[in-house]
């Protein structure tokens, strides 16, 4: 598929556990992904795959034919290290500096993206002083900065009340609006119901 995310046979074993079993999955180059499926069913290790932070021991992941560029994908995992003594706008200018933009760039867009995920009001707040919430929006809009054509989430709306959670759900879907995928594992009905296609992965497969 051309731009398209391909899974073929990926295949993960951890702990001796077959946690990916022969994946096979063609995702469209633009557009919104949920990956939804029971505790352990293999999503946070799908999406680790596909943000090249986990080696398959067997299989590929192909963007546009070839072997996926981890350059081209900006993810957010529930383990996201944030630099704890830096603000929030500093840890979010991260991401736009990664591409190449000035520092004033870098910041306004940072600033930007924190004002739409309701932490307009925290940006120079060092990310040590933020709640767990808080913490996870401000890694939410690093990853939104990079402008990468594949975003991948890893329950990003996981500590959060429902306010926060529908301002994160629009920020990912206005990605996708506006060209690129986003590939979200979730537990939250109302962030899959908002997606444009639910995988729901079952015992390491697609079902
Ligand atoms: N480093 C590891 N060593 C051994 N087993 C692991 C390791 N990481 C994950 N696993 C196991 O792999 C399985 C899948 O884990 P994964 O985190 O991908 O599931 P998940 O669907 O994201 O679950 P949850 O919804 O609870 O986040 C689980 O049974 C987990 O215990």
């Amino acid at each position: 598929m051309s731009g398209g995310l391909e899974l073929r046979g990926v295949h993960v074993t951890l702990g001796g556990r077959h946690v990916l079993d022969g994946v096979d999955l063609d995702l469209a180059p633009v557009g919104s992904v949920a990956v939804v499926g029971p505790s352990g069913s293999g999503k946070t290790t799908l999406l680790a795959v596909v943000a090249g932070l986990l080696a398959p021991d067997a299989g590929t992941v192909l963007r546009g034919g070839r072997p996926v560029d981890a350059r081209d994908v900006a993810w957010v995992m529930q383990t996201t290290p944030l630099l704890g003594a830096r603000s929030a706008v500093d840890n979010v200018a991260l991401g736009a500096l990664a591409r190449g933009c000035t520092r004033a760039a870098a910041d306004a867009v940072a600033r930007d993206a924190l004002d739409g995920l309701g932490l307009g009001d925290r940006a120079g707040t060092r990310v040590r002083r933020l709640s767990g919430g808080e913490r996870q929006r401000v890694a939410v809009a690093r990853a939104l900065v990079q402008e990468a054509p594949v975003v991948v989430a890893d329950e990003p709306t996981a500590s959060l009340d429902a306010h926060a959670r529908d301002r994160v759900v629009q920020a990912l879907l206005a990605v996708a609006s506006a060209g690129r995928l986003v590939l979200v594992a979730t537990h939250d009905r109302v962030v899959a119901d908002g997606c444009d296609r639910v995988v729901d992965l079952v015992a390491g497969r697609p079902a």
